[in-house]
């Protein structure tokens, strides 16, 4: 039993998450205290306690403490990850629904799924768009991409938009099983190519996205980048508005977002994303911020070493390292001063 003390560090959800799928792809079995200690409302959320059953469902794992606000979990696989066809809807952990984050729940069970031998689908109700958590289009268009390059190959679908705080998309999860992982080198990222982008709304005037693109467009051509942004306006089942930016760079992807909210200008969403953006490029990193915290997982998995360079060394990143090491899979070695991480295997998985 690999047990684990939730506060530590970010004291957040990645902590349980994490070690929710190196339980599941180990076999290991996990007691995790103090959940979340680090946040206003610790314990489990109802995107946590889906993560939780999730990861139980494909494992068949016997599971305790596993209730809302819990700050106790003990998790005991039952047998190897089986892939095939499941359904996970965060709204159901909750009375009332929630537009709890279906990306983390989708996190949570993808290398163990990946790993798995046979093909999986998977879909997943809930939050598609939420704050300070990956949207969908940046699973698509950076974690995943990125990913594929160390041998994941998944595909991803955006059936329908989910917005916080009502919650209600989907997504779709095609996996193909079992793959063996490489490692990756992202020191240099090489010129911008590109910058990509998607102005969206639901149920909302089409003015809008036209709004956000243009002032994205604007600022961004301004500052010498060569950007092309979508304006599109869908169907959801609530108002919603957003705009998510990829930095296609020669050897490398880096992802911004923002979610519109009434009494925020269609042109601040504009503006507050690309600022991030540019921040982001000046820093001649080729890893952003939140794909450094995301790629130990698969680093450590894979079969060879990894190496990168970061925008900034978050603390998600030193936590989440802290997690896989406690797994005795990899070495984590985080250069603060050079912002370099470097991820050696220890062959054992
Ligand atoms: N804008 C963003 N783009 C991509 N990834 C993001 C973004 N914002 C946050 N993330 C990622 O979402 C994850 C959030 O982890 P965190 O531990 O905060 O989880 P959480 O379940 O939301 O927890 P909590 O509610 O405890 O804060 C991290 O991997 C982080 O990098």
């Amino acid at each position: 039993m690999i047990h684990i003390d939730g506060s530590y560090g970010e004291g957040g959800g990645q902590i349980l998450r994490t070690s929710l799928s190196l339980a599941a792809i180990t076999g290991n079995s996990i007691q995790i205290e103090n959940i979340r200690a680090g946040r206003s409302k610790p314990g489990l959320a109802a995107q946590h306690l889906t993560s939780v059953r999730a990861a139980a469902a494909i494992c068949n794992a016997k599971v305790r403490g596993d209730a809302l606000g819990s700050m106790t979990l003990e998790f005991v696989p039952g047998n190897s990850v089986l892939a095939g066809s499941y359904i996970f809807d965060v709204s159901e952990a909750r009375e009332g629904g929630s537009a709890g984050a279906v990306t983390l729940v989708l996190q949570t069970i993808l290398l163990p799924l990946v790993l798995a031998s046979g093909d999986s689908q998977v879909t997943l109700k809930g939050g598609t768009h939420v704050s300070y958590s990956p949207s969908v289009n940046y699973i698509q268009q950076v974690y995943l991409p990125t990913l594929q390059r160390m041998g994941v190959q998944v595909e991803v679908k955006l059936n329908a938009w989910g917005w916080y705080p009502q919650g209600g998309g989907e997504v779709e999860l095609l996996v193909s099983g079992g793959s063996k992982l490489g490692g990756i080198n992202l020191v240099e990222r090489g010129d911008l190519q590109q910058v990509r982008g998607l102005a969206v709304v639901t149920e909302l005037p089409s003015h809008i996205p036209q709004r956000i693109a243009s002032r994205a467009e604007n600022v961004l051509r301004e500052a010498q980048l060569k950007p092309s942004v979508q304006a599109l306006r869908a169907k959801g089942v609530a108002p919603g508005a957003g705009l998510f930016l990829t930095a296609e760079y020669e050897n490398t992807l880096a992802g911004f977002g923002a979610l519109g909210r009434l009494g925020l200008a269609a042109e601040k969403v504009a503006d507050m994303v690309c600022e991030e953006l540019l921040k982001f490029h000046q820093t001649g990193a080729p890893v952003d911020e939140h794909l450094g915290d995301q790629l130990l997982l698969p680093a450590a998995l894979a079969s060879t070493k990894s190496e990168y360079r970061v925008a900034e060394v978050s603390q998600h990143l030193t936590t989440n390292a802290w997690v896989i090491e406690k797994f005795g899979l990899a070495r984590v070695m985080v250069d603060e001063v050079e912002k370099r991480v470097i991820v050696e295997p220890l062959g054992k998985n």
